[in-house]
């Protein structure tokens, strides 16, 4: 099981300095979709260049243009790029198929998709890496999390790995590894954190089943 931080709130020069202090106990970070709308993929291209030994996910949320959305984050760094799974099948395929060529990896984010389990199967035939459950901010803010549906991708998903992200945060973690996703994502359970390096490494501690949840 992986951990990693997403970043959404910060700027350049911010997500070096968060990085920099949970870096030991992380093994991706996301460079989140806020911060590719404020700073574009030189975003994955500095915290790459400033951090080679960590995966970099690239949350594009790609709805069309697979491919060439694919090939440009993947110029820039990212080891794994976001697709979005509500999206139609002809964009997914364009993007698996050139992360292919470039050495990458596909996470499909299953944000608002309806018929859950019949999607994540449709998608699960298509050669994604990643399949990745999702509470967005604003049905966070409604109370919601995406725990009973990551038990859903857990049971249907026979090839991808899976992975889940939405509010989680040092409490409601070990609901989260128990049911065993491939990876977790953590944003505000980090970033929002006083002391995130020690927040950081007690969810690795859980995480990589060091301690028992
Ligand atoms: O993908 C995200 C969200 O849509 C904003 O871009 C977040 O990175 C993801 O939800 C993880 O962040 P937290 O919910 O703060 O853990």
């Amino acid at each position: 099981m992986e951990l990693q931080l997403a970043l959404d709130l910060v700027n350049i020069p911010e997500a070096k300095e968060v990085v920099k202090e949970v870096e030991a106990h992380i093994d991706i970070v996301e460079i989140g979709t806020p911060v590719v709308i404020n700073e574009g993929l030189k975003a994955v291209k500095e915290i790459k260049q400033a951090y080679p030994h960590l995966k970099v996910l690239a949350d594009l949320k790609i709805m069309d243009a697979g491919a060439y959305e694919v090939m440009k984050a993947s110029e820039a760094g990212a080891d794994i790029i976001t697709v979005l799974g509500a999206t139609d099948n002809a964009t997914i395929k364009g993007a698996v198929e050139e992360a292919k060529k470039q050495g990458t990896q596909i996470l499909v984010d299953m944000i608002n998709v309806k018929d859950l389990e019949q999607r994540a199967k449709e998608i699960d035939a298509l050669g994604v890496d990643y399949i990745c459950v999702h509470t967005g901010y604003d049905l966070q803010a409604e109370g919601e999390n995406s725990f009973q549906q990551l038990q859903t991708i857990k049971r249907v998903v026979k090839n991808a790995k899976t992975a889940i992200a939405g509010g989680i945060k040092l409490n409601t973690l070990p609901e989260v590894v128990q049911t065993q996703p491939d990876l977790v994502i953590v944003g505000g359970g980090i970033t929002g954190q006083q002391d995130k390096k020690a927040v950081a490494a007690e969810m690795e501690l859980l995480i990589k089943q060091k301690i028992h949840a």
